[in-house]
C-alpha cells in the first residue's frame, strides 16, 4: 500500500487513519472525499525538508485541489500558493494564505484580477506573454504600483506525459518561447511599472523521470546567467510543478530525489528556489468513496454501476487515466468477476475503471485511490448532479470540510423568463 500513505486495511475494513470508510459512508453518504490530513502534512514536510539549509519556497498549485480545509492546512505548515485566477486567489485569501507567497500563473489574467492580485502585494505575477506585460504594466500604473514580475518561459522540453499535460514545448499555449525570452527581458526596462524579480518555467505535470526537470533547470539556468550580465538582477528562480505520482505501476522520483537534483542543478547560485507542486502534495492523500447502485451483465461484459460518475472524477474520462479501485469490505468468499465500474452519467466514456477484478454486490463499497489531485478541483454538476461531500480525517476524528451540494444551490442564480 506504500502508493496510498494513511489508507490502509485493518480486519478487512479499508481505513483512512484510524477511521473506518465504512464509517464514512454511513455518516456522510456516498460519494465522498476522503482525505487524510496526516498524508497532506507528510506530503507537504517532505518538500519543505528537502529544501533545508536552502532559501525556497513551496508554492502549492491551487487548482490541484483548492478546499479551504487543504489551503488552510497548507498555511500553517508555511506554504506559498501557486494560483491561475480570481478565484483561486479568494480562497487563498480566505484561508489565511500569505499574499507575500503568492505567485500568479496562467496565460489569460484579467485587468481584474491583476488589479486584486496587485491590491495585496503578492509576491509575484508569472507572464506569459509580451501582451500580458503590457497590460500589466497598464493596470499597476493605473494604481501607482510596481508589479513584481517573473516571465514565465517555455523551455521547450518533452516533459514525456501525457499530451493534454504537457506545458512545456514550444506548440504549447504556455510561456514566452525560450528564443524571444532574452529581449522581452530586456525590453521589460522600458515598462515603468513592472519590475522583475524572477525567473519561470513549467514543463507539465505527472513526470515520472528526473531527466526533463533537469534539461528545462539546465535551461533556465543558462538563461539567468545571460540575464545577469546584462545587468538585470533575479532573485528567484520558479521552477513549476510537475512531480508526477504512483496511480499504479509507475515509478516516478521520490520527492527527496527530486529536491536534491534541483538544487545540486542550481549549485552556489544565490537566487531563491521556489517550486509550485500540486499533485505530489495532495494526490494520493484522497480517495473517492462510492457505494455500487447495480450490477449488471450484458453480452460478455459485467458492469459495476456506481453512485460516483465522471461529474466527480474526470479524469478517467478525459485522460484515460487508471485510478487503483479497491473494496472498502473485502470478502473472501470468491465470486471474483471482472467489471466495467461505471458512473450513472449518459455518455459512454463515463466509467470509473475498466477490467477489475472485484468480488461485488449490490450496495458493496468502493474506494477509487489517488484521487486527491484533480479529482474535486475538475468536477462539474453535469446531469445536474449535486457535488461530492469531502471530509477530512484526522487521527480517529473526521470532519466535514464541504457539505454535499443541495439542489437549490445548484440552480441558485437560475432564471425562468416570465
Ligand atoms: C503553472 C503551473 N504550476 C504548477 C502546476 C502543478 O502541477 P502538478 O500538479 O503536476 O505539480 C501546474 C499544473 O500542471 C501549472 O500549470
Ligand atoms: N488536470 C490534470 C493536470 C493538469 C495540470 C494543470 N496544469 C490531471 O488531472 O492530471
Amino acid at each position: 500500500m506504500s502508493g496510498f500513505p494513511s489508507f490502509g486495511y485493518q480486519n478487512s475494513g479499508l481505513c483512512s487513519e484510524s477511521v473506518q470508510l465504512d464509517f464514512i459512508a454511513r455518516k456522510f453518504g456516498t460519494p465522498c472525499y476522503v482525505y487524510s490530513r496526516a498524508a497532506l502534512v507528510a506530503a507537504y514536510q517532505e518538500f519543505d525538508a528537502a529544501f533545508a539549509g536552502r532559501d525556497h519556497l513551496v508554492c502549492y498549485a491551487v487548482k490541484a485541489n483548492s478546499s479551504l480545509a487543504i489551503l488552510n492546512l497548507f498555511a500553517r505548515l508555511g506554504s506559498g500558493f501557486d494560483i491561475v485566477s480570481g478565484g483561486e486567489l479568494r480562497r487563498v485569501l480566505k484561508a489565511g494564505g500569505d499574499p507575500q507567497k503568492i505567485v500568479f500563473s496562467g496565460v489569460g489574467k484579467q485587468p481584474d484580477e491583476m488589479r486584486a492580485a496587485l491590491a495585496i502585494d503578492i509576491l509575484c505575477f508569472n507572464v506569459e506573454s509580451e501582451a500580458e506585460l503590457q497590460v500589466l504594466n497598464q493596470v499597476a500604473g493605473e494604481m501607482n504600483k510596481i508589479a513584481p514580475v517573473s516571465l514565465r518561459v517555455n523551455p521547450d522540453v518533452d516533459a514525456k506525459t501525457h499530451p493534454y499535460i504537457s506545458t512545456g514545448l514550444k506548440e504549447n499555449k504556455f510561456g514566452i518561447p525560450f528564443d524571444e525570452a532574452e529581449s522581452l527581458y530586456a525590453s521589460s526596462r522600458d515598462f515603468s511599472n513592472v519590475r522583475v524579480t524572477g525567473l519561470d518555467c513549467h514543463i507539465g505535470s505527472q513526470l515520472t523521470e528526473l531527466a526533463p526537470f533537469i534539461e528545462a533547470c539546465r535551461k533556465m539556468l543558462g538563461l539567468l546567467d545571460r540575464l545577469q550580465t546584462q545587468g538585470l538582477q533575479i532573485d528567484h528562480l520558479d521552477l513549476g510543478g510537475g512531480l508526477g505520482i504512483r496511480y499504479s505501476a509507475e515509478n516516478p522520483p521520490l520527492v527527496g530525489q527530486y529536491v536534491d537534483a534541483l538544487r545540486a542543478c542550481v549549485g552556489q547560485r544565490k537566487q531563491r528556489i521556489l517550486i509550485e507542486p500540486g499533485r505530489a502534495l495532495v494526490g494520493n492523500a484522497g480517495i473517492l468513496l462510492t457505494r455500487v447502485e447495480y450490477l449488471k451483465h450484458t453480452g460478455d461484459k459485467n458492469f459495476a454501476i456506481v453512485d460516483a460518475a465522471m461529474n466527480d472524477l474526470m479524469r478517467p474520462a478525459l485522460y484515460d487515466a487508471y485510478h487503483e479501485i479497491l473494496p472498502v469490505n473485502v470478502k473472501n468468499d470468491g465470486g471474483i468477476k471482472t467489471y466495467q465500474v461505471v458512473g450513472p452519467v449518459c455518455e459512454t466514456g463515463d466509467f470509473l475503471g475498466h477490467d477489475r477484478d472485484l468480488a461485488l454486490s449490490q450496495g458493496d463499497l468502493l474506494a477509487i485511490m489517488s484521487v486527491g489531485a484533480y479529482g474535486m478541483s475538475m468536477s462539474s454538476n453535469y446531469n445536474t448532479r449535486p457535488r461530492a461531500a469531502e471530509v477530512m480525517v484526522d487521527g480517529d476524528q473526521v470532519h466535514l470540510i464541504r457539505e454535499r451540494e443541495s439542489m437549490e444551490q445548484l440552480m441558485a442564480g437560475e432564471k425562468i423568463l416570465p
